[in-house]
């Protein structure tokens, strides 16, 4: 049971959490919002050319989001399993995932959806305060989850898990790390 999609709203906790479960679960953490951030604070050209997207709340191009995946999964420590947070965000990216996958003759173990309400998810945003954490493109991010990100669920049906997302960090990782123990 490594590898692993985490999935839910902005605000959902999917960073907090991955931090506990990819310590748990001994894989790596791959954030592909911290390595966007990375890039744009050693601006590197593909930190350049994601900056504004960020800045706005869009996504960035499948081209470059994909191909940065590509590259950060290739290296050894991904090879026998990952956590995967904040990618895939739409089901082109999804395919590709199974794409990257098939090519190395694996497959995904779950998807973890983090189910929080929309109050608490922007009451959280609101609080945290990183750059892009202004109401306009929070707002922004949010309409974008609901139409690209949440078709997720129904493509990855079979191998969804879902958590309850409201409660201390603790609680919830564990009910992560049961809920992946009880699908087996
Ligand atoms: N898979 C992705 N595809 C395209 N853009 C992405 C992807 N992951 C992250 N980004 C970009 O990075 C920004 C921040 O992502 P992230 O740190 O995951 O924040 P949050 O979960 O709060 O939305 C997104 O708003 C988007 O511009």
């Amino acid at each position: 049971m490594t590898r692993l999609v985490l999935v839910g709203p902005p605000g959902a906790g999917k960073g907090t959490q991955a931090v506990a479960l990819s310590e748990q679960l001994r894989v790596p953490h791959i954030s592909t919002g911290e390595l966007f951030r990375a890039h744009v604070g050693q601006e590197t050209p593909l930190g350049q050319e994601a900056k504004r997207y960020l800045d706005s709340g869009e996504l960035v191009p499948d081209s470059v989001t994909n191909e940065m995946v590509r590259e950060r999964l290739a290296e050894p420590d991904a090879k026998a399993g990952f956590l995967l947070d904040g990618f895939p965000r739409n089901t082109k990216q999804a395919e590709v995932l199974g794409e990257i996958l098939g090519e190395a003759d694996v497959t995904l173990d779950a998807v973890i959806q983090l189910q929080v309400p929309e109050d608490v998810v922007v009451a959280r945003l609101m609080s945290r305060g990183r750059a892009d954490d202004t109401e306009e493109v929070i707002r922004r991010r949010q309409q974008i989850y609901v139409s690209e990100t949440a078709p997720l669920l129904e493509y990855y049906a079979g191998i969804l898990v879902t958590v309850d997302g409201v409660g201390s960090v603790e609680e919830i990782s564990g009910r992560v790390l049961k809920a992946l123990r009880d699908r087996t």
